[in-house]
């Protein structure tokens, strides 16, 4: 191996300047590395990214000034060393200490050398191991590398067992999880296919067309995925369709759509008979739906670009709206690990946003239609705020249980020992009074 800590560096900036997302850098990486080296990148780069609270704490008890301070790819470089140090067995310490300081020449920062060599060594001297803080919040907040905001708002909200058990398992890789496309193919069909194409499937617990692969690979290069036998969802995700309960022949609007994976599912549910109306704010996203829907042989699907939080005049009523408004994402944060070092400030607009959403898609509601709020994060303000402000401003409609929710209206799903599916929250209301 040679010259992969470089381009991994080179990641890890990018994400950091451009604030781009790990997942889009890492597929875009430069091309001629072998299947060992591209692993070893990835492993390097979410590796540092998911536990950077954790390496600033061991890096903070060596250094004179901040770690903020430093230099930023010198900061990377004592980054990667900690984390090869602290979590990557296959890695020699000396290795580590040594490829730092190659690695900090080779970005242009040979004058650090002495400093990277330096730190890297105090730190083996003591042991090479995480030693937490003794206040327990700041404890939990440098074991599991998440902003200390964050922790205190998972534990008052969920507890502290709960809390602390979702982000551990927020540490751990998130597996492949699909969806049969059950217009085309059976999961027993599908799994025969792709070990015919070398890739191990496995039913998921809890959904009946859900699969996890292992060692795919790139997707686009299975004949199975280009001839749309299924497409890439999260368990929670497939439970939330579920959950809308759409059935053939019926007017269904996905309000914020794309990349399109919950109408992808709804229509599959719906046979391919009935309206799906799929809309997004963004043109460039409407055209995932449109070549997802085309992929996976779905007809029923009309992409539309449209702003969910403007009223539309004139529009039929719809049986069936499901609304999985833009949210902070932080049950999604074992994907994308950049997500959890956000300024929650930067969240202040999006209950207003989510709310202005669901309000305006509750005007496309007939008696007996249901709608499903949604969101991908673990905040109440964006979560059971959102719908109790909607429900308590809005008598002529009411909480809706479902079966799907375990009997209850609400539902919060948090990555666990016994979930393995993303971080949610689902809510479904229904119409109870006739139109002002
Ligand atoms: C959580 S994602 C939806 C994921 C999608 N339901 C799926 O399963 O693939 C939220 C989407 O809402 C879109 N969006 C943001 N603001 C919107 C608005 N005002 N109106 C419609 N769509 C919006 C974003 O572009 C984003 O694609």
């Amino acid at each position: 191996m040679g010259g992969e800590r470089k381009i991994a560096l080179d990641a890890l900036q990018k994400i950091e300047e451009q604030e781009s997302y790990s997942n889009l850098v890492l597929e875009r990486l430069p091309g001629g590395l072998g299947a060992r080296e591209r692993a070893f990148v990835c492993a390097l780069v979410y590796g540092v990214l998911e536990r950077r609270i954790t390496l600033d704490f061991v890096l903070s008890r060596y250094l004179r000034r901040p770690v903020e301070k430093l230099d930023a790819p010198v900061r990377a470089i004592l980054r990667m060393g900690v984390y090869q140090l602290l979590y990557m067995d296959s890695v020699p310490p000396s290795a580590a200490v040594n490829e730092s300081v190659k690695l900090a020449r080779a970005a242009g920062k040979t004058s650090a050398g002495s400093l990277i060599n330096g730190v890297l060594r105090a730190f083996l001297r003591d042991g090479g191991e995480l030693v937490l803080p003794g206040d327990p919040k700041k404890a939990a907040s440098v074991r599991y590398s998440a902003p200390q905001w964050l922790v205190s708002s998972l534990m008052e909200t969920y507890g502290e067992a709960a809390a602390a058990s979702f982000l551990e398992h927020s540490l751990v890789p998130a597996p492949l999880t699909v969806r049969v496309n059950t217009l085309k193919t059976t999961p027993q069909a599908l799994i025969a296919r792709l070990r015919d194409e070398g890739v191990e499937a496995a039913p998921a617990r809890g959904e009946e067309s859900a699969l996890i692969l292992k060692d795919s690979g790139s997707l686009l290069g299975l004949p199975s995925f280009r001839e749309g036998l299924f497409h890439v969802q999260d368990l929670s995700s497939q439970l939330c369709v579920r959950a809308l309960d759409v059935r053939p022949g019926m007017r269904v609007l996905d309000a914020c759509a794309a990349p399109g994976g919950k109408s992808f599912t709804a229509a599959q549910y719906m046979e391919n008979r009935g309206e799906l109306i799929a809309c997004d704010i963004h043109e460039h996203k409407v055209e995932l739906l449109r070549q997802g829907a085309g992929r996976l042989g779905i007809n029923i699907l009309t992409p539309r670009q449209r702003d969910a939080a403007v009223p539309q005049e004139g529009e039929a009523a719809f049986e069936r709206i499901l609304c999985d408004v833009p949210c902070s994402g932080l049950g999604i944060m074992r994907r994308k690990p950049e997500i959890k070092y956000k300024d929650p400030a930067k969240y202040r607009e999006l209950p207003d946003l989510q709310y202005k959403i669901l309000e305006t898609s509750s005007h496309y509601m007939g008696r007996d239609s249901i709608l499903i709020y949604s969101t991908c994060t673990l905040r109440r303000e964006e979560n059971e705020q959102v719908v109790d402000r909607f429900l308590d401003g809005h008598p002529g409609f009411a909480p809706c249980e479902r079966e799907v929710l375990g009997g209850a209206w609400s539902r919060t799903l948090l990555t666990g020992a016994d979930y393995s599916g993303d971080g949610f929250f689902i809510a479904a209301i229904k119409r109870t009074g006739t139109k002002k």
